[in-house]
């Protein structure tokens, strides 16, 4: 069922609700497993599992609550790494910021030391367990891609394209969606198998805008814009064949998430030449939109690969970009596009 929007969606967020710090950390072991915890009977969201923390107090600060924390929850002494993400996320009662970040080392043997079950678990199997729904953008982050590229359309000739299409590979983009715009079908066919067979050798993934029956054609995942996804009663594309979605509001995301999609565009959050006299809409209201859903979004909107943690510290699983991340620009790498397109 596709969930009523909310009045209070459109940036216009009411304050009353208690704001709540929360941070929760990666603990991994020597064989990449991560370190669950399974909420105890009797408490909130009693059997969901959860990347073991709590609350900051009054007057800490996020690095020692964490470091509290595990040393109550867990008995073990750890010291913070780097960030992940922080994700926010309305509740009925409160805005919650689960501020999450990786234990860059550990002592001691964890245990449940307040009756709680422990669960080392394969990156790969996360995904398996019920998590709170602010969880979800947090077991993406670890998973997937923090990039992703939109193509943009191809001059007179076809290989300036496909160079800078490797040269954004060689980068380490791993999520493409093939947007060309003014292109013909015949045309447009032979560089999505072009495409394909880059993609395919990296193991990146490849959507196609807007074509659903290419994509199925193509056996690719579909990426919908706002407009079709506002007209889609259903999902497009089966479980399992990926689907995106451009979002610009409260309504939309609702949607996409309704449908099962497995992440979405949100933005301009920057003004862009793509999108002209149109300002960003800043990172305030892609909070204020983060925080009603809890699929995986990228931001959109004049960002580049130096904005992904800034874009991950507002809750996004990282930036979406035409020209931030095409091989020929300031990201790419033209030796490497060079290197890659002679192979
Ligand atoms: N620790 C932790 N809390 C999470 C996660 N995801 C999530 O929504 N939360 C929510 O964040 C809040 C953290 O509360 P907590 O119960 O761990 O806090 P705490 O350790 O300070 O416990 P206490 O308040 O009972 O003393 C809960 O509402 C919990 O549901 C997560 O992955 N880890
Ligand atoms: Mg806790």
């Amino acid at each position: 069922m596709i969930p009523p929007s909310t009045a209070d969606a459109g940036g216009d967020v009411p304050q009353s609700r208690p704001s709540v710090h929360v941070v929760a950390g990666v603990i991994t072991d020597a064989r990449g497993r991560i370190l669950l915890a399974r909420r105890a009977p009797g408490r909130e969201l009693a059997g969901l599992w959860e990347f073991p923390g709590g609350k900051v107090d009054p007057g800490e600060t996020p690095d020692g609550a964490l470091v509290r924390e595990l040393r109550e929850e867990l008995g073990i002494e750890v010291d913070i790494g780097a960030p992940l993400m922080v994700v926010p996320h309305l509740t009925p009662s409160r805005r919650l910021h689960l501020d999450v970040r990786h234990v860059r080392a550990w002592r001691g043997t964890p245990k449940g030391c307040e009756g709680q079950a422990l669960a080392w678990v394969q990156p790969g199997r996360l995904a398996r367990y019920d998590m709170p729904a602010p969880d979800r953008p947090v077991v993406a982050a670890l998973m997937q891609p923090d990039r992703c590229l939109v193509t943009p359309s191809p001059g007179e000739d076809d290989g300036p394209w496909l160079d800078a299409l490797a040269g954004a590979l060689a980068a380490g983009v791993r999520r493409v969606q093939f947007r060309l715009h003014g292109v013909d079908d015949h045309r447009r066919r032979r560089l999505l198998a072009a495409a394909l067979q880059s993609c395919g050798a990296v193991g990146a993934q490849l959507l196609v805008n807007g074509d659903a029956a290419l994509a199925q054609e193509a056996g690719v995942g579909l990426h919908l814009p706002a407009a079709q996804l506002r007209g889609c009663g259903s999902r497009p594309v089966p479980a399992g064949q990926l689907l995106s979605a451009s979002c610009h509001d409260a309504d939309e995301l609702a949607l996409a998430e309704a449908l099962g999609c497995d992440f979405a565009l949100v933005g301009p959050v920057q003004a862009t030449p793509s999108h002209p006299g149109q300002p960003g809409i800043g990172w305030a209201r892609f909070e204020a939109l983060r925080e009603h859903v809890s699929l995986p979004l990228y931001a959109i909107g004049g960002l580049g690969v130096d904005d992904i943690a800034t874009a991950r510290s507002h809750g996004a699983q990282g930036v979406a970009a035409i020209r931030g991340l095409w091989g020929d620009g300031p990201a790419g790498q033209p030796g490497a596009a060079a290197a890659a397109s002679a192979r």
